[in-house]
Formats: C-alpha cells, structure tokens, sequence
C-alpha cells in the first residue's frame, strides 16, 4: 500500500531545474558482506525509455527499487523527477507508477474494484474502465484477484501502475508470464506511454523486449555498468561490416567467400551460424544480394539474417557470460 500514498498537494519549483528523469550516480548498496551495486551510474533522460539487462543476482531489482524510495543507498547519489525518492517521498509517489516483479494485489476484490480503489489515491486518475479496457481485462472486469492468470495479475499491475498518469513508470519484468499476444499488447502501451512523453524505466530478461521498446540500453552484471547503449549501436546495426545468419550446419566458407565478391571471409561460428564479413559498410545491401543469390542457387534454405555483430542476446552473452532466463 505504501506505493500509492494519498494524493499530497505538490510543490513542484523545486523541481524544475531538473535535467534528467532519472541520475544514479555511483550508486553502491551491500546485504551483510555481500555488495550487490558496486558503483553503479546512469542517467535516464525524460521522456525515454531505458531498459535495465543483466543477469539473475546482477542487482536490477535492488537498483530499481532504490530509485523508487523502498531500499536505501549506502553510497553514492539517487535522485528521481529531481528529487530523493526517500526524503522526498511523499512529492514523488503521485509522480511514479510502479509494477512490481511479485503482484500485492487484494486477493478477494475483483480487478476492476482493486484498479478503482488505486484511482481513488490520484487527484487525476484514468477512467480506471477505460484502463481496464486498454490491458484487455474487460472480460475479467468482475474476476477476484486470487482467480486472476499469472499474466491477467500482470496486466492488472500495470494499470495499477498506469492509473495515476505517472511521468515516469518503472517496469520490473512487464511481460513476465504474459502469452505472445498479451505481450505485443502490453509493448504497445509501453510506446503509447513513450508518445505520451512518459519516461518509461524497464528491466527485462527478454532480450526482444528491449530491442524492439528501449532507446538506450544498460547491461549490469555483479552490480557494475559493463555497457550502455542504442540497442543498433550495441548490435553493431550501423557501420556494420558483416552479416551473420542461420542456415544447415556445416557449409563450405571458403567456397562461400570465394562466390560472394564482396566478401573478405567467412566463418561457421558455431553450428549452423555464420558470419560473412566485408570491408566498408557500404557494401553491405551488396553483400545481402550475392549472399541471398548464392543461397538460392544452392537451393540452401535460411533461417535469420542479420546485419552486424547479432542480436542483442549475443552481445549479452559474451559480455556477462551468462544465460539470459525468462
Ligand atoms: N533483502 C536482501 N537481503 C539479502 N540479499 C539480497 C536482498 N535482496 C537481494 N539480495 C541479493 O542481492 C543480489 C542482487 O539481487 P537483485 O534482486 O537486485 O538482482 P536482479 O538483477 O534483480 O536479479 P533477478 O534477475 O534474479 O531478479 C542477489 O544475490 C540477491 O540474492
């Protein structure tokens, strides 16, 4: 309950001089002997949505629940909207809109009595029908919460989240549990909200999900920054100098490098992925038609190609070691 406070009078001139929604400045937190963010700092812009990446234990959810007043930093400086999210909570929880990674939600009320209740807190709350509506729980308007699917609980969390118009909305794993169309729902609402000039800040193991919402990128791995990024500059998608794709393990690269001429080598990174290199970005649309050509004439049938270094799940990969679990 105490993310979503009564609506308190705001006194907002304190805040305007602020540049960023979101600066995190060597930010540092421990559990005993243990140090979960060492260090950690990144600044959101307004109106963006940044997405947090790292692997489980990578200290995500410690950062973000930092950042919305519920743990406090031991080092380093936090400050959200322009303000302190724990001496200054009571001006910025009307600001924020909150989906938890576990959903508190009343198990014995219906959605639409639990998304009503959660308006009654904002001086100017969304028509919480019309909410119910836009996340696609109409037909569970009148269900209990404890009776909810793991992804209707999710849905609803969000427009718990969403009910106050929040300037900045931080999503713990949105789309956790959701099925395929569920998720393109909820992506959508995300870039409705970025329209909207809302600062959206999301953590995610869904390395999709962050390529297709998030204007910039950070991946964290035992609490430190390792990258930071466009999703096309970490893909290497721009001044790209290779191709990579997916077809039958064990083709002949060096025929295949020979036949493409604008080629420079070719290589099976690992069963049935290859990369074909090249050397000026120009070539590349080039590059795509002798590779697709040769492909056709030895009737070779593929599954993915992309420009550049791969996706965002490689870099991710190689960056922090790790699997990426969902
Ligand atoms: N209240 C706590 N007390 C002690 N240790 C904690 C506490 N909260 C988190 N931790 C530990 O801190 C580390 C970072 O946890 P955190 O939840 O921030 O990581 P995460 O990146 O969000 O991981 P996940 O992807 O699994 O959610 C983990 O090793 C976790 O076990």
């Amino acid at each position: 309950m105490s993310a979503y406070p009564q609506t308190t009078v705001m006194d907002t001139s304190s805040r305007e001089s602020y540049q960023d929604a979101i600066t995190v400045e060597q930010f540092k937190k421990s559990y005993g002997p243990h140090t979960v963010v060492d260090g950690l700092s990144f600044r959101v812009h307004r109106g963006e949505v940044f997405a947090l990446l790292g692997p489980n234990g990578a200290g995500k959810t410690t950062t973000v629940e930092t950042l919305e007043g519920y743990r406090k930093a031991d080092a380093g400086t936090i400050r959200v909207l322009g303000l302190d999210p724990i001496r200054d909570a009571q001006t910025l929880k009307p600001l924020i809109g909150v989906v938890l990674q576990q959903d508190g939600l009343y198990p014995a009320l219906t959605a639409r009595e639990v998304l009503h209740l959660f308006a009654g807190y904002f001086a100017h709350p969304q028509n919480p029908d019309e909410l119910l509506e836009r996340v696609g729980l109409t037909s569970a308007a009148k269900t209990r919460c404890r009776r909810l699917s793991g992804g209707q609980k999710r849905r609803l969390a969000l427009a718990v989240a969403l009910v106050g118009n929040p300037q900045l909305v931080f999503l713990d794993e949105p789309t956790a549990g959701m099925d395929p169309q569920a998720r393109l729902a909820t992506w959508e609402i995300v870039q409705e909200l970025k329209q909207k000039g809302v600062t959206v800040l999301l953590t995610t193991h869904l390395m999709d999900e962050a390529e297709r919402l998030a204007d910039r990128v950070a991946i964290i791995d035992h609490g430190r920054l390792i990258a930071l990024d466009t999703p096309e500059n970490m893909m290497g998608t721009r001044n790209a100098r290779s191709l990579r794709f997916v077809a039958a393990s064990g083709l002949d690269c060096s025929r295949l490098a020979a036949a493409l001429p604008s080629a420079t080598a070719a290589r099976e990174l690992r069963a049935g992925s290859y990369i074909v290199e090249t050397d000026a970005p120009e070539n590349i649309p080039a590059l795509i038609a002798e590779l697709a050509s040769w492909l056709r004439d030895q009737q070779i049938t593929l599954s993915e190609l992309r420009v550049g270094h791969g996706s965002l799940e490689d870099l991710f990969l190689r960056l922090t070691g790790s699997e990426v679990r969902e």
